[in-house]
């Protein structure tokens, strides 16, 4: 089985270093999502291991066969790479039919005329688009254009394939379907997939790992239950999904919790705090916090504010002297003051020097 093997990948256009020594291991078949915000080096890495940009250093191997080494000087050309790519613009031929459009790789790949037709019409079936190969591509919605795209990736069998925002041109419903859709036929052929996304959502629902890229290096490396339960940093606990970091200081400190004293004067126990100073982030996501009648273990007095509704759930802004931060629950629940239970095994504690800088998003308010 062709592991792809990355090995200290740097990638640097002139003084902008947009890859740092990036290490990972694919195993054969394995569905990867590069995830991160814009211009973390998500694409830059991809384009490296199709070969459409040139490493700075490292090394990049699909089993035995090596795509590029700088201790050698070896870099293969994305045409002897077999992979299959996709982008975000489909660049299909405009001028050309879809069968055409599937044609032309193959082609290129001296593939003769019977085995062609064959490939393109498995291909065209693969991603249910059999009776469209005489068509144009204005013919066709963007959700059909993209499958062509995949279908016109996968007609030569690669050995990788390699996704840039497939499917960020389609409309909410469509790209939902799309991601279901996409999955089953990857699993199905068991190629190896590298998938690139800013959208968390995307990146839970499909992958079997997911790469948290930032500043052009890995933060986390893990399943998608364990990046969103088991976030490694702060940066990473902000960026999928939505959390709150309570500032606090660490008053005792055990090997399996703590106990923290909050802003507001009030002491929780929390989850084991790392080591180094006292002065922490409680990280816990707001529909993990309770609303209570009264007061109780792990609960603090706290004035519920604005609401807004997120469509499942409604969102509420709380606040006591120190402290501000957001909880859900799945009903409306009217202004005042309420006590907000923080489950001790909900709670991911981080030193405050690593603070993230926060993305408030905007919602209706109720
Ligand atoms: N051709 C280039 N020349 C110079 N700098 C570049 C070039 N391509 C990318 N960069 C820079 O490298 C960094 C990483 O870019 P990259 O396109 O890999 O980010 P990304 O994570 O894919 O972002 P996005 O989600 O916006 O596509 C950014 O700072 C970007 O400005």
């Amino acid at each position: 089985m062709a592991d792809l093997v990355l090995e200290n990948l740097t990638i640097a256009y002139g003084n902008v270093t947009a890859v740092r020594d990036v290490s990972l291991t694919i195993p054969k078949g394995e569905f990867l999502t590069l995830l991160g915000p814009s211009g973390c080096g998500k694409s830059t890495t991809l384009f490296a291991i199709a070969g459409l940009n040139h490493a700075t250093s490292g090394r990049i191997a699909l089993g035995e066969r090596v795509f590029f080494d700088d201790r050698t000087g070896r870099s293969e050309p994305p045409e002897r790479r077999n992979i299959g790519l996709v982008f975000q613009s489909y660049a299909l031929w405009p001028h050309k039919t879809v069968a055409d459009n599937l044609a032309f790789p193959l082609e290129l790949r001296k593939v003769g005329r019977a085995e062609r037709d064959r490939a393109i019409a498995e291909a065209l079936d693969l991603v249910e688009m059999g009776a469209y190969a005489r068509r144009y591509p204005f013919e066709l919605s963007g959700g059909q254009q993209q499958r062509v795209a995949l279908a016109r990736a996968l007609v030569y069998r690669p050995s990788l394939l390699l996704l840039d925002e497939p499917l960020s041109n389609l409309d909410a419903k469509l790209r939902e379907r799309a991601r279901v859709w996409l999955r089953e036929l990857q699993e199905r052929l068991n190629v190896t997939t590298i998938y690139v996304t800013h959208d968390q959502a995307e990146a839970l629902a499909v992958s079997d790992r997911i790469a948290v890229m930032h500043n052009g290096t890995i933060r986390q490396l893990g399943t998608p239950t364990e990046i969103y339960e088991q976030p490694s940093d702060a940066f990473v606990a902000d960026f999928i999904g939505s959390s709150n970091f309570l500032e606090g200081t660490v008053v005792e400190r055990g090997a399996s919790g703590s106990r923290v004293r909050l802003a507001n004067g009030a002491t929780i126990a929390t989850s084991a705090a790392p080591g180094g100073p006292g002065e922490v982030l409680v990280a816990i996501r707001p529909e993990r916090i309770t609303l209570a009648d009264g007061p109780g273990e792990n609960t603090i007095p706290v004035t519920l504010g604005t609401g807004s509704y997120l469509g499942s759930v409604y969102q509420y802004e709380v606040s006591t002297p120190g402290l501000n931060f957001r909880i859900q629950t799945d009903r409306r629940v009217p202004q005042g003051d309420v006590f907000a239970r923080i489950p001790p095994e909900a709670t991911t504690l981080f030193l405050k020097s690593e603070a993230p800088v926060r993305n408030e998003e905007a919602a209706p308010v109720v």
